[in-house]
């Protein structure tokens, strides 16, 4: 039952706290939605966006020991949602009826993002308020986190100059903990400094190659890679997996099913004599699948030493006999080099490809999108189809169906229609970080069940 704000209640929040700030959390950790809605009363301007509003440092207060803010408490004051008699939850699509405590939640919640509340700040338990939103079943309150997601990255992604934000907003932009960031390197960034305190946890122990073990300083499962480290960084090929130096998986074999499923979707029917470039080269698996499809060019982009060295050696299906197999010179070819070097090259050859598919290492979102805002309208024949690794935000849902709808919107200004082919990944073996394909490698970078893989098409 929610607690009355009462000033007799004992305050189980520092002192250190600011007034208002106790107050806030007083009547959040009390479950009163009534406290929070008084405090908020004082909207602002009902179109204000985010971020420009009174008081965000209300909005955003942790408990020091919790770490929960305001929207973390106002959705866990609903609790559970109910369940249906199939066992299903109560609610669908959004359309969800709506129990009185979700409708006044929702105003809390509207009010605390007017007030610039950070969507993906998390609590002690690494959830953000999208994260106990999901696990409660509320699936209203869960979209309104995405959407709310969607607008801060949305919002954040614009150049420089048409954003001003107050400096002591504290907030980062979504990181892509995707692939691209290390196969997907940089944990949820959306810990945001306000993450469990890296102090309190102990080591970690990684097993590499069976029974070696390697200590992982508290931490370093954050640390991002850059792609200028990773490019320097050395790389260990062995059967199942490529990893770089500090042991994130930069490539790994539980993805084949995916690359299967992208290759199928961006060249239907298995057509021979297409025109292809993939951008990543990694283990090859997915150069291998377009190389049975007898294309009439097949180009690759690569940036790291390791990798061309590693298919430049004599067994290599991709080595300089696999060059001179080309129905003409040049038709068969790895460039070398940075995609972002390598592709001006190719506007300048005037090379034009049936299939696109982008896999790289240690970059962020921002690469990607420069690629199909920038480039891949020059490279993509008028009925070709660009697809990517959509690793985007793969540790965390509510990050991954943030970055979904970045995509689509950032695509469609680009000039392009994306459809998503949903695929089921088996998770068995990927459940537990440092178990099962796990072993070994320093981050689990892939959390979901689902994988949506993009198809891009000129609009029209
Ligand atoms: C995830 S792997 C690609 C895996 C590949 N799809 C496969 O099926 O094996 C990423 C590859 O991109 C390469 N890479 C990273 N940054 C790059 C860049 N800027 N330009 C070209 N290649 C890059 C990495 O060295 C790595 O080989």
């Amino acid at each position: 039952m929610a607690k009355p704000i009462d000033d007799s209640m004992p305050a189980r929040i520092s002192d250190k706290c600011p007034e208002n700030i106790r107050h806030i959390l007083y009547t959040t950790w009390g479950h009163d939605l009534d406290g929070l809605k008084k405090i908020f009363k004082a909207r602002p301007e009902a179109n204000a966006p985010s971020y420009f509003t009174y008081d965000h440092s209300v909005a955003n207060a942790q408990d020091p020991d919790t770490k929960e803010t305001p929207l973390h408490a106002a959705i866990r004051a609903c609790g559970p949602a109910e369940k249906t008699e199939d066992g299903g939850e109560e609610e669908d699509d959004g359309e969800e009826e709506e129990d009185g405590v979700v409708e006044e939640a929702s105003e809390i919640i509207q009010e605390l993002f007017y007030s610039g509340a950070i969507w993906n700040a998390v609590d002690e338990n690494d959830e953000t308020p999208g994260c106990v939103a999901f696990r409660l079943g509320r699936k209203s309150l869960y979209k309104r986190c995405v959407r709310a997601g969607v607008q801060a990255e949305l919002l954040l992604s614009l150049p420089d100059e048409q954003l001003s934000l107050p400096d002591d907003v504290g907030y980062e932009v979504l990181p892509s903990g995707s692939e691209d960031e290390g196969e997907e390197a940089a944990a949820g960034a959306e810990d945001d400094g306000d993450a469990m305190d890296v102090e309190d946890e102990a080591p970690q122990l990684v097993t590499v190659n069976g029974d070696e073990t390697e200590l992982v300083p508290p931490g370093d499962n954050e640390k991002p890679v850059t792609s200028d480290e990773y490019l320097k960084s050395e790389l260990t090929y062995d059967d199942g997996k490529l990893v770089d130096s500090d042991l994130n998986g930069v490539m790994m074999a539980w993805e084949t099913d995916i690359m299967k499923r992208s290759v199928a979707a961006l060249l239907p029917n298995a057509p021979t004599g297409k025109r292809i470039l993939n951008i990543g080269f990694g283990m090859g698996i997915v150069d291998g699948m377009f190389a049975e499809l007898k294309p009439s060019r097949h180009h690759i982009i690569e940036a790291h030493p390791a990798v061309l060295e590693h298919v430049a050696k004599s067994d290599s299906k991709f080595g300089p006999s696999w060059e001179k197999s080309g129905p003409e010179e040049g038709a068969y070819k790895i460039y070398a080099g940075k995609w972002q070097d390598v592709v001006l090259k190719l506007l300048e050859q005037g090379e034009v490809y049936d299939a696109i598919y982008f896999d790289t290492f240690g970059e962020d979102y921002s690469e990607l999108r420069t690629f199909f805002s920038e480039y891949l309208l020059g490279l993509l024949d008028e009925e070709g189809r660009f697809s990517f690794f959509n690793g985007l935000g793969a540790d965390r849902k509510i990050c991954y169906d943030v970055y979904l709808e970045v995509v689509k919107d950032h695509g469609k200004e680009a000039g392009f229609d994306i459809s998503w082919e949903e695929i089921d990944v088996d998770m068995s073996a990927l459940a537990e970080a440092g178990k099962g394909e796990w072993e070994g490698v320093r981050r689990r970078y892939w959390t979901l069940d689902k994988y949506m893989l993009p198809i891009f098409t000129f609009m029209g």
